[in-house]
């Protein structure tokens, strides 16, 4: 593990409104790279808030976000975006794959934007495919592939242009259980021989049992952390300990969203 990619600070975030709602209190949160961190926690407990900040998609209300030790949000909004394209990677529950589009220029959508030589592109694409498993389809347009392929898809598009940190939101959410296995596992591989550093949200105890590391929050606040120092199957009992703990009855915790 080398230096921290993300540093939050003392991060609050206050929904303004008629009544405004706090809903991060004070959070300090790191990741090393090479690091691949799993935040959990009820429904309603800042987890996307907490991944909308992160990512620069919101600001903070106070406090700092801190990716490789720069901070984002003293660029201009124009800055924010060409940074938020060039160093971070998404990948989000509903694939959002463009389908008119070939997995092939899903793939490349990010060194498209930057105008990369287009022999280098190629040869990045099958090499990313290769990993994931994709290369029968890259040829495909995203409405003839499977969700599990999709979400391949959107993995290989998060990590192309080799971003500081990789943000994924509940990417099992749509998956059923051995396609969801599959794609934890691939995350997993890509943090592991890629180096990619990945903070993931997720419901699912089962795709949290990837990360090295589990941060559990509850009502804005960081309420306790897990490590991984045992098997896959021990992290996953543990994980679901630590749930239980947290409280929130069995739908908050589910991994289905209504
Ligand atoms: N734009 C907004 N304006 C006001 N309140 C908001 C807004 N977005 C979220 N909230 C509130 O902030 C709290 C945290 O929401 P958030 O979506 O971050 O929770 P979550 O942990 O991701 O929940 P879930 O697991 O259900 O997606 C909730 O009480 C929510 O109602």
């Amino acid at each position: 593990m080398g230096a921290e990619v993300l540093q939050v600070k003392g991060l609050n975030k206050i929904y303004p409104g008629k009544v405004p709602f706090h809903a991060l209190h004070h959070i300090d949160l790191s990741v090393a790279a090479g690091e691949f961190v799993g935040i959990m926690g009820p429904s309603g407990s800042g987890k996307t808030t907490l991944l909308n900040v992160v990512s620069t998609i919101d600001r903070p209300t106070s406090g700092q976000v801190l990716l490789s030790g720069e901070d984002p949000f003293r660029l201009s909004s124009e800055g924010i975006a060409r940074f938020r394209r060039r160093e971070l990677g998404f990948v989000f529950q509903a694939f959002n794959l463009l389908d008119t589009m070939t997995v092939r220029e899903n793939i490349l959508l990010p060194l498209t934007l930057e105008g990369t030589d287009i022999g280098e592109m190629m040869k990045l694409a099958d090499a990313m495919a290769k990993k994931l498993g994709i290369t029968g389809i890259l040829d495909k347009r995203t409405y003839e592939i499977s969700g599990g392929q999709a979400q391949r898809t959107a993995i290989a598009r998060a990590l192309i242009h080799k971003p500081k940190l990789v943000l994924a939101d509940e990417p099992t959410g749509n998956l059923d259980s051995k396609a969801a296995g599959d794609v934890m596992a691939l995350m997993s591989a890509l943090n592991k021989e890629e180096g990619a550093t990945m903070l993931l949200v997720t419901h699912d105890a089962m795709a949290a049992s990837y990360c090295d590391r589990i941060v559990f929050i509850k009502d804005g606040r960081t309420y306790s952390e897990l490590r991984r120092n045992d098997s896959q199957e021990i992290f996953y009992q543990d994980i679901l300990n630590a749930l239980s703990q947290l409280g929130g009855d069995r739908h908050e915790l589910s991994p289905v969203r209504v």
